[in-house]
């Protein structure tokens, strides 16, 4: 491991085992937070965030109804070095959990994610009949200055127990796919990059 310090991942994976998920206080450094940040405004500017939708493929719909976010998928492709230091860095935590889970996480994907003012995404699950191979949900959140009654919290629940977590800047919060999870109304826009580890390498699903 380089990037990320031996402690705080035994505690991930503990966290992980124990409850279905972890809060990762400070994931990235701040300046990384603003890089991240400038990214999704050029980007947004450019047009690449598209309305999100529910469904892969053929079943895919809009519903503003239950999520009101749009988002741009990034890849390895993308040019900014922010977006691939983050990407090294989820890697690297995927090959630890691998090490020592055995979940067989053999890929992930991700997107930046902008819900506007009064947006919201109901109550749902990550792994579904046509997202079969979702294992792990993370998301990073990039709200400089986020304060109670911004809302936009991410409400999670384990064994019908609550958890409410603010989207603070550089918090990463990482959590089985088939755990029940919302995102709250939020009454300002709220950024985030939100990916799911998976069991399967993407670049074979022709192989389907
Ligand atoms: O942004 C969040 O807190 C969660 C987003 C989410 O649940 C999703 O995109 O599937
Ligand atoms: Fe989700």
């Amino acid at each position: 491991m380089q990037e990320i310090h031996q402690d705080v991942l035994e505690t991930a994976i503990d966290h992980l085992a124990e409850k279905g998920f972890f809060i990762w206080d400070d994931f990235i450094a701040k300046d990384e937070v603003s890089n991240l940040i400038n990214t999704i405004k050029q980007d947004k500017a450019a047009g690449e965030f598209k309305k999100a939708g529910i469904g892969k493929q053929v079943l895919h719909q809009v519903d503003s109804s239950i999520r009101g976010d749009y988002i741009e998928w990034v890849d390895r492709q993308h040019p900014a070095p922010v977006v691939q230091k983050f990407i090294n860095k989820i890697d690297e935590l995927r090959t630890y959990i691998n090490q020592t889970c055995y979940l067989g996480l053999k890929d992930f994907e991700c997107h930046f994610a902008i819900y506007p003012e009064n947006t919201f995404y109901k109550k749902h699950i990550d792994r579904f009949q046509q997202n079969a191979h979702r294992v792990l949900s993370f998301v990073l959140y990039l709200n400089e200055n986020w304060q109670k009654g911004d809302g936009g919290e991410l409400g999670i629940y384990p064994d019908k127990e609550e958890h409410i977590v603010e989207p603070v800047a550089g918090r990463l919060i990482l959590f089985r796919s088939e755990i029940l999870h919302e995102v709250l109304l939020s009454h300002k826009e709220r950024i985030s990059l939100t990916g799911w580890m998976l069991d399967k390498d993407m670049s074979l699903t022709f192989l389907q």
